[in-house]
């Protein structure tokens, strides 16, 4: 991915302008700043969700705005809310996420990818009856599955407990040893693996 002379005015506000990154799979880039700074708003860029002021994304060397649904199946956004439907169950919100992005996964795998986020024994519970945590933790089992090459990650550590950031340290270690690319955000000082490479990108 390369962002080419990015710019972004929200509410009149230069937020960040002629941004030039190059972005090669197998990486993590990890946006920081201050409240404000305009991270969601460069995530949802990366994301296609909100157009630049100027300059452009680009994936596999072509404008995003140009690849639009097919751009969209090669990753997976986590917003700042988990997006998960209080009233369906972990099980039936991780199957809709997944059938969202053209995945029908065995009922057996999605159980497993909720296990592996530590929701074992809540499987069939309500989502309104979760933790904030919990909640996260179901929304972010989808990683478990997806095939999408690309991770845009908005504080996902946000209300998870050690054994959960630990897990998702892991996954995204894995994802990007197999040439992913994860773009996030994180006010909590998380430490990624040593062995992850990554660039730090402060607006
Ligand atoms: N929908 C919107 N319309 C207009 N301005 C917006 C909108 N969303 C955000 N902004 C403004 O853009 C600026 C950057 O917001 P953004 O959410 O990108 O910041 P952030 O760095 O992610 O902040 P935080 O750390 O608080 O999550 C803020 O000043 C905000 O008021």
């Amino acid at each position: 991915m390369q962002l080419v002379g990015l710019g972004c005015i929200r509410a009149r506000r230069v937020l960040f302008s002629d941004l030039h990154l190059d972005l090669p799979a197998g990486q993590v880039l990890r946006v920081q700043g201050a409240n404000g700074a305009g991270k969601t708003s460069l995530l949802r860029m990366v994301c296609g969700l909100l157009s630049p002021s100027a300059g452009e994304v680009l994936w596999q060397g072509q404008p995003i705005a140009r690849l639009r649904e097919e751009y969209g199946r090669q990753l997976v956004f986590f917003g700042h809310l988990p997006g998960v439907k209080p009233e369906l169950s972990a099980l039936e919100n991780l199957q809709l996420l997944l059938a969202l992005s053209g995945m029908r996964p065995k009922a057996s795998a999605a159980l497993a990818a909720l296990q592996a986020a530590g929701l074992a024994g809540h499987e069939h519970a309500p989502v309104r009856t979760l933790s904030q945590g919990q909640r996260r933790r179901a929304a972010l089992a989808r990683l478990v599955l997806s095939h999408a090459p690309l991770w845009v990650l908005d504080e996902p550590f946000n209300a998870l407990d050690q054994v959960a950031t630990q897990w998702l340290l892991g996954l995204i270690a894995r994802h990007v040893a197999g040439g992913g690319l994860v773009v996030l955000t994180s006010h909590q000082s998380v430490t990624l693996e040593p062995t992850v490479p990554q660039q730090v990108l402060t607006l």
